[in-house]
């Protein structure tokens, strides 16, 4: 109780801050001549080496009301067939502006639902992208695979056109919980996904998980991560419920009266936390467990954890190129964001241009703040000589960046002449204490709440 009382102290229950999958947030990007600097990046990419490529699929056939990413409903092909088009109308105008001999190191295919594409479309999407780009040695493709939307047949193409990797959407088990976030789904229905995906020689497997759900409460949140466990998956995501129907706009339908209170949000992470580690998982980051021989433990283990917009990562690229509506690249130069809404962003690619409408063009200042941030967000905490050896700071800026800090977090950080560390009783704080590094953070903000 003395620890929840702090927490309490530094603003955990009722902070918004951002969830840091970029620097800045993509709320601060800006429209500012961003698609001609896309352009000058994309030529840049050095010829030959290794770049991430996300796709992007915007649509499902059902909304579910708790859903926060970037999706429509729709119940025809028709659209999803034209979008198709275009994303490989987009990949050859890549391609033509981009050097030769680069390969992928990761493909993604993210949503929205991108088993929503029948099997032919998955064929000719996937041909295409490793007809332009190929797959490296080491290469994995991953595809966010909703257990509802799922057949032999679409599970057939995925294997056949080379994931490798696959994830799927769980959230909770219990009927009740289901249905007030508008997600039906049976506890069988994902068992079948879960054995359709294992008979395809998939060797990872990722679900994601949500607590602060409507009508949650500890012996519930229990009861699903033992039936998750049941279906051994190597990582497992465990976010913390956004509640921002200012944003998301289907999450009217959410029944507010029944959210969990902060101070309940955090026993329930603590719960699935506690279970999770009980069975040999690794705590990897805020919100993410693998098991110790899964490469994303093996990343955390070595220092290479990397932070990025699906979360973390142990890809090593210096590129993430996003590829479809509202899909965002990283370069070395700064961000690109596409046009968020799927007829703007056909209609920037019909015209022959590359759809990205908004930015942001990285200053010195915010490689390194940037890196402190992810640093923390991985590992919580942020090494003195990487930031002398890599960004030119020099001790003594450091020490007067983190006095102010340490100040006002007391016994949950802890500076030494090596590091600044979040202790593990800070680390509910982890995304508050990053925040004070974040120079674009002032003031009311549209974040969801920091437990
Ligand atoms: C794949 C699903 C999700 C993605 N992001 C979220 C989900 C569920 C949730 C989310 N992302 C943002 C917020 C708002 C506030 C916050 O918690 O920080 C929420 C609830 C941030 C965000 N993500 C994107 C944008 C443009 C923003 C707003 C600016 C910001 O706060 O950083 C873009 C984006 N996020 C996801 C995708 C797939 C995507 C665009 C391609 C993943
Ligand atoms: C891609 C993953 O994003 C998560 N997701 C979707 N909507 C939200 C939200 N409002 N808050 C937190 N996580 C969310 C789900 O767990 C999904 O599986
Ligand atoms: N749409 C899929 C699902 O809900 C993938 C996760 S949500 C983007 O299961
Ligand atoms: S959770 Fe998945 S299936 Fe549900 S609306 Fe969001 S993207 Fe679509």
């Amino acid at each position: 109780m003395k620890q929840v009382s702090q927490l309490q102290e530094y603003g955990l229950f009722d902070a918004r801050v951002p969830r840091y999958t970029s620097y800045p947030p993509a709320n601060h990007f800006a429209a500012e001549g961003i698609s001609d600097l896309a352009q000058d990046w994309i030529a840049a990419i050095p010829a030959g080496c290794e770049i991430s490529l996300y796709v992007h699929v915007p649509f499902c056939r059902r909304l579910c009301w708790f859903c926060a990413c970037r999706t429509q409903g729709t119940q025809s092909l028709d659209p999803v067939r034209i979008y198709v088009e275009t994303l490989l109308s987009e990949l050859r105008q890549l391609r033509a502006r981009m050097p030769e001999g680069v390969r992928l190191s990761r493909l993604h295919w993210g949503g929205g639902t991108p088993t929503l594409l029948p099997p032919d479309l998955i064929m000719q999407l996937a041909g295409a992208i490793f007809d332009t780009f190929p797959l490296s040695e080491q290469g994995e493709f991953s595809v966010e695979i909703d257990p509802t939307e799922i057949d032999a047949p679409r599970m057939a193409a995925l294997a056949a056109a080379g994931m490798n990797r696959a994830s799927i959407g769980v959230q909770d088990f219990n009927p009740d919980i289901q249905a007030a976030i508008g997600r039906p789904q049976s506890f069988q229905v994902t068992a079948q996904a879960v054995s359709m995906i294992r008979d395809h020689g998939i060797e990872s497997l990722n679900a994601d998980i949500l607590y602060g759900l409507p009508h949650q409460d500890n012996m519930r949140m229990a009861e699903t991560v033992q039936k998750l466990m049941a279906l051994s998956p190597d990582r497992v995501a465990l976010y913390g419920y956004a509640h921002v129907p200012w944003m998301s706009k289907r999450q009217v339908m959410i029944p507010e009266q029944h959210l969990p209170d902060p101070r309940s949000r955090l026993t329930l992470f603590q719960t699935a936390r506690q279970l999770f580690l009980a069975d040999g998982f690794s705590e990897i980051g805020i919100d993410h467990f693998a098991r110790p021989n899964d490469s994303l433990a093996r990343a955390r283990n070595l220092g290479r954890l990397r932070r990025n917009f699906q979360g973390y990562t142990d890809d090593r690229s210096q590129i993430l190129l996003g590829l479809g509506a509202s899909s965002i690249s990283r370069f070395p130069q700064g961000y690109a964001q596409n046009a968020p809404a799927t007829g703007a962003y056909t209609a920037l690619v019909r015209a022959g241009r590359l759809p990205s409408t908004r930015g942001h063009v990285f200053s010195a200042e915010d490689r390194w703040r940037g890196r402190m941030i992810e640093s923390l967000m991985c590992h919580f905490h942020i090494e003195t000589a990487e930031m002398v050896r890599d960004y030119g700071i020099s001790p003594s800026q450091l020490t007067h960046l983190y006095g102010p800090i340490r100040a006002k977090f007391r016994n949950l950080v802890r500076v030494t002449p090596h590091a600044f560390h979040i202790t593990q009783e800070g680390r509910p704080l982890t995304r508050i204490i990053a925040q004070q590094f974040d120079a674009y953070a002032s003031g009311p903000n549209s974040h969801s709440q920091a437990v």
